[in-house]
């Protein structure tokens, strides 16, 4: 049986620096380099590492299983990266939107930490319900009151979950409103689920929800509701 997470230190090997996977890589976790820079690959990390402890990989295995009839689909997410050294910018005196292709170094925010020190997640959709499930362990960097996940943290891992649910269903939205109650402190380096749902659709509002319980479904961390709004077709 699945243990709720207790706090104890991260699955072995968090701490030996940026190796993704000691399995070979599959073919999914190395597609085809992006287009607009043919030398930077990008590799889903939606897949188990070392990092990952016993939790985490049963909770995957678990929703695997679930993708087999096609009722729920793996969402990889990627982490560009650029076998040249690439000089980081870090002083950005006029902060106008920049596109991809002129900032390589660009990641998105929940991957931009190295293997097992932050957010180490796996996400699920089904189309049919309109349901994304994100696995979650949060590691070490992200440390709030002492030996508990910081609320930013699980606050970005909420959005995140919030965010993918509101975009299946119903492409590129931004949130505008964020309301969220944390109940119980989350561990850190143990694993929780995030259930997310979309509630409603009102022209351009798609209006979202979702609960952080622990991998027992005994303790509900945290609660949230939220609005995405489908951006301006005029503005974008
Ligand atoms: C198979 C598919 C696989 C897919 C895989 C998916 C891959 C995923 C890739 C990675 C995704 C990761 C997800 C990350 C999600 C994080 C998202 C963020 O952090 S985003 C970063 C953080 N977010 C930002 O930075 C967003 C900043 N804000 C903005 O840009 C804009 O305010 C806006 C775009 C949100 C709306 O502006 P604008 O277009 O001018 O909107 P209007 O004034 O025209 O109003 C339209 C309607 O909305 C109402 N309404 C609006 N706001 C609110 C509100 N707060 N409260 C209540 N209501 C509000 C308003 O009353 C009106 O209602 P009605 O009259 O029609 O009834």
């Amino acid at each position: 049986m699945l243990r709720s997470g207790a706090l104890r230190l991260c699955a072995p090997g968090v701490l030996r620096g940026p190796r993704r996977s000691a399995a070979p890589p599959t073919r999914e976790s190395r597609p085809p380099p992006r287009s607009f820079a043919s030398e930077v690959i990008r590799v889903d990390l939606s897949l188990p590492n070392p990092s990952w402890s016993k939790d985490m990989r049963l909770l995957f295995d678990q929703f695997m299983k679930k993708t087999e009839d096609g009722s729920w689909k793996r969402l990889p997410s990627y982490k560009y990266v650029s076998p040249q050294r690439t000089e980081v910018k870090t002083f950005f005196p006029d902060g106008k939107p920049v596109k991809e292709d002129h900032m390589p170094q660009a990641q998105l925010f929940p991957r931009s930490l190295e293997e097992g020190l932050g957010f180490e997640y796996a996400m699920f959709h089904n189309h049919v319900e309109n349901r994304t499930v994100c696995i979650f362990q949060g590691g070490p960097y992200l440390q709030g009151a002492s030996g508990f996940l910081h609320g930013g943290a699980i606050a970005t891992m909420m959005d995140s979950t919030l965010g993918v649910c509101a975009l299946t269903a119903g492409g590129v939205a931004m949130t505008a409103n964020l309301n969220i109650n944390f109940r119980r402190p989350i561990p850190l380096c143990s694993v929780v689920v995030i259930n997310s749902q979309l509630d409603k659709v009102e022209g351009r509002k798609l209006f979202v929800s979702c609960n952080v319980q622990s991998v027992d479904g005994k303790t509900l961390h945290s609660k949230a509701t939220s609005l995405f709004v489908k951006l301006n077709p005029k503005e974008v």
